[in-house]
């Protein structure tokens, strides 16, 4: 059900018009506010939808999820990404966390302070998904704090022209590669990691390889196997998913480059998130109740996509982190052994960075027939660090504009009276304003930081990821596994044989016709 009928365009604008909205629908949690007094939730709707998330009895899974309980029952064991952040001395496993984060602390400092031989000016980060998106959205975010460090760049794929690029005009007698990969087997990782091998060697020589590499893995003996040096592979737990895992040894890179006081300062802020949602009642919890209102909108409602609009330059990779948060974790149908059935899985998470989405896509939000639930995000400081107040403040008109068009909209009268206003003749404005027409209604939810900082954006961060597991309670999935990537996996090297013409298998007349054109293309 597409939610696309004028009906409930007009419903949007009557909820919204309902007294004490600003007051119940602006939800505060650390850090972050989420006014939501624009989504399609009435009074009603958000009292059914608690009394549905005590049916599917979230309170009991965030219980289990702080427990340290298996809930990831596929693969048989805890989810413990918040315990890097601090408030686990109940789990077993904390002093081993302790450890591992202090050792990163450790080489963090030595490397900023030459100890390593020479100076690192560039950290080349090479992994991928939840070895690469975290820290590469949390370099984004908060870079001018590590004007003192080195900085990172980062490769990902496997297209070669990703390594070409990163190693653009690099100097290697400055540069660390850290090789991030929690399988320490994940094909596009270890090409690239190769190739970096290949690239150490042939600029300072086979002597000089070890110092100037790093790995992050949960798997050691992989990466020591590999040939990263041993005392500079750094563990991490596998209990800690990928697209979870920034606040891990995975961070290393940023720990460099930001400094240990910053990297403090963004685990402070996930853990403030953590205490919050850990022990707010469900009415009160930001990251829970987000999750509600997703089940409403998206799987009630049937709003197929989730457009995030992140108005801050800083925040640009947003999008492509959640993307791999929210659809890796609940796009899956399985079950979670819950007792609910999922039929209905995440929506899909897009968007872009604000006012660029303005200028290409947003047509579409305003007057396209499918729909996404609009998802800005702000910080109140926009442009005053930059020493550009002005810029940043019409950064965020911007983004409350769109907001309210959305809202509001435009009808043919309104269009024909703003035209007549300029001046533009009678024939023109018949044929004009038709298009001019918004039927407006659509919904959005404006998430509102004071800044962006270490703290703010790591409590930010953390409410996403708790968003996600409590949306993945209430849909009844686990959001913790991934068995949804492992076919194409096989296929890949599979197929990569048969273009070699060392397997032979059997396939689809399409892929045949394709491996066919490739030889012949590559002969
Ligand atoms: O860190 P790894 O093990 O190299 O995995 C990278 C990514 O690959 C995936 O397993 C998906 O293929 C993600 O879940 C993970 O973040």
């Amino acid at each position: 059900m597409t939610n696309t009928s004028t009906g409930s365009h007009q419903a949007l604008k009557d909820i919204v018009r309902e007294d004490g909205r600003g007051e119940r629908f602006v939800w505060k949690g650390p850090h972050v506010e989420a006014d939501v007094t624009r989504q399609p939730l009435s009074e009603a709707g958000y009292k059914s939808m608690l009394k549905f998330a005590e049916e599917q009895k979230l309170a009991d899974a965030i219980k289990s999820l702080f427990a340290g309980d298996s809930i990831n029952g596929s693969e048989q064991r805890p989810a413990l990404h918040w315990a890097l952040r601090g408030n686990a001395a109940h789990l077993a496993k904390s002093a081993e966390f302790a450890e591992q984060a202090k050792a990163c602390g450790e080489f963090a400092t030595k490397v900023r302070s030459g100890g390593l031989g020479y100076k690192v000016k560039t950290i080349l980060h090479i992994g991928i998904g939840g070895s690469d998106l975290g820290p590469r959205l949390i370099w984004d975010a908060l870079r001018p704090l590590g004007h003192e460090g080195p900085a990172l760049r980062f490769c990902a794929n496997v297209d070669p022209a990703d390594f070409a690029e990163a190693t653009e005009g690099l100097d290697a007698e400055t540069t660390l590669v850290i090789v991030v990969s929690k399988s320490f087997k994940t094909p596009e990782t270890q090409a690239n990691a190769q190739l970096a091998r290949e690239w150490l060697i042939s600029k300072l020589g086979e002597d000089q390889l070890m110092n100037h590499m790093a790995a992050v893995s949960s798997a050691p003996d992989l990466a020591q196997a590999w040939g990263a040096p041993a005392d500079r592979i750094f563990p991490m737990d596998s209990a800690v998913g990928g697209r979870y895992s920034v606040w891990s040894s995975v961070g290393l890179s940023l720990m460099i480059a930001l400094g240990n006081e910053a990297w403090a300062e963004f685990l402070g802020g996930g853990s403030d998130m953590d205490v919050h949602f850990r022990d707010a009642p469900l009415e009160e919890n930001l990251p829970a109740r987000l999750a509600m209102m997703d089940y409403h909108v998206h799987s009630q409602r049937g709003v197929p996509s989730r457009v995030v609009l992140a108005y801050a330059h800083r925040l640009r990779k947003l999008p492509d982190f959640l993307q791999q948060l929210e659809m890796e974790s609940n796009g899956k149908s399985a079950a979670s052994g819950r007792g609910v059935k999922a039929d209905i899985t995440a929506p899909i998470t897009w968007g872009s960075v604000g006012t660029l989405g303005q200028h290409s896509f947003h047509q579409l939000l305003h007057q396209g027939t499918d729909r996404s639930a609009a998802e800005f995000v702000v910080a109140m400081n926009a442009g005053v660090n930059e020493g550009y107040k002005a810029n940043g403040q019409s950064l965020l008109a911007n983004a409350y504009a769109q907001a309210e068009a959305f809202l509001v909209g435009r009808s043919e009268a309104e269009a024909e009276v703003q035209l007549r206003e300029k001046g533009v003749d009678e024939a023109t404005i018949k044929a004009r304003a038709p298009h001019m027409h918004m039927e407006g209604g659509r919904a959005s939810s404006m998430f509102i930081l004071d800044d962006i900082s270490p703290r703010s954006v790591g409590a930010l961060i953390a409410m996403y990821e708790h968003r996600t597991f409590a949306y993945g309670m209430l849909l009844g999935i686990n959001p913790f596994d991934q068995w949804g990537v492992e076919l194409g996996k096989v296929m890949a090297e599979e197929i990569d044989n048969a273009i070699s013409g060392t397997s032979t298998k059997d396939r689809d007349a399409t892929t045949l016709r394709l491996i066919k054109k490739t030889q012949d293309a590559r002969a």
